[in-house]
C-alpha cells in the first residue's frame, strides 16, 4: 500500500491542465492520478460565488470520495469595464462551451469602449485538499487589455483577444512555452510550489 502522502488526484477534465499539473509532481515522486484512473464517477455542481469556492467545491467532492488528496482549480477572465465579468462564468459565457461564442459575446459587450478603457484580468485559483480537510490555497493573475478583433490561433480560449502590452501580442500569438512563462495558470502553479513542500509533509 503506497502511503497516503504520495498521490494526489488531479480534478480537471482539461488534458492540458491535466499534464502541466502531472508533470510537476512527478518531479517531486507524487504520483499524479486523473479522474480517468479513479472508478468513483461524481458530479460536482459548481455554483460557488468565487474562483475560490468552485475550486474548494471541487476538490472536496473528490477527496470525500477518494480518500487521496486532490488537487482543483478554477480560473476565469474579469473584464473592468464589465464589473468582473465573465469571471466564474467564463467557461459557458455565451451559454455553451463555445470559445468563439465567448468571444463574441464579450466583444459586442465592449462596443464602443475605448482602447484605455478595455483593461482586464485573467485570474487562477488551485485548492488542494487532504481528507482530513487541511487545504493549500494559491492564486494567480495576468494582466492584459481586451482587443476590438481577435489575433492569433494558438491557446484557447478568451486568448485571441487578451493583448499583452509588455509583449506587444496577444496569448494567442505566443507559443506555449512563452505562454507558460506568464500565464496566470503557471503564476497560481509557482505559488503552490512555494507552499508546497510544508503543507504536504
Ligand atoms: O473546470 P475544468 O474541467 O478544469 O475546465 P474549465 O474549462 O472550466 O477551465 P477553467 O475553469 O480553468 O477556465 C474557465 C474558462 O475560462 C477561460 N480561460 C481560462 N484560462 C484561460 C486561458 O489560459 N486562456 C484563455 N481562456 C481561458 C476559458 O473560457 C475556460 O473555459
Ligand atoms: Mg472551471
Amino acid at each position: 500500500m503506497p502511503r497516503m502522502n504520495e498521490e494526489i488526484l488531479i480534478a480537471t477534465k482539461n488534458e492540458g491542465k491535466l499534464k502541466e499539473f502531472k508533470n510537476i509532481f512527478e518531479k517531486k515522486g507524487i504520483k499524479a492520478k486523473s479522474l480517468k484512473d479513479i472508478s468513483s464517477a461524481i458530479n460536482v455542481v459548481e455554483n460557488g460565488l468565487t474562483f475560490e469556492e468552485n475550486a474548494r467545491l471541487k476538490a472536496e467532492g473528490y477527496a470525500r470520495n477518494v480518500g487521496i488528496p486532490v488537487l482543483a482549480d478554477d480560473s476565469g477572465l474579469q473584464i473592468d469595464a464589465l464589473n468582473g465579468r465573465p469571471g466564474i462564468f467564463s467557461a459557458r459565457y455565451a451559454g455553451d462551451h463555445n470559445d468563439a461564442a465567448n468571444n463574441a459575446k464579450v466583444l459586442s459587450e465592449l462596443g464602443g469602449i475605448p482602447n484605455e478603457k478595455r483593461t482586464a484580468n485573467f485570474h487562477t485559483t488551485i485548492v488542494v485538499r487532504k481528507p482530513d480537510g487541511a487545504e493549500l490555497i494559491a492564486n494567480g493573475d495576468l494582466k492584459g487589455r481586451i482587443l476590438s478583433v481577435p489575433r492569433g490561433e494558438n491557446g484557447f480560449g478568451y486568448d485571441p483577444l487578451f493583448f499583452i502590452d509588455g509583449r506587444n501580442k496577444t496569448l494567442a500569438e505566443m507559443t506555449t512555452d512563452e505562454k507558460n512563462e506568464i500565464s496566470h495558470r503557471a503564476l497560481a502553479i509557482q505559488d503552490l510550489l512555494n507552499q508546497f513542500d510544508a503543507f504536504w509533509k
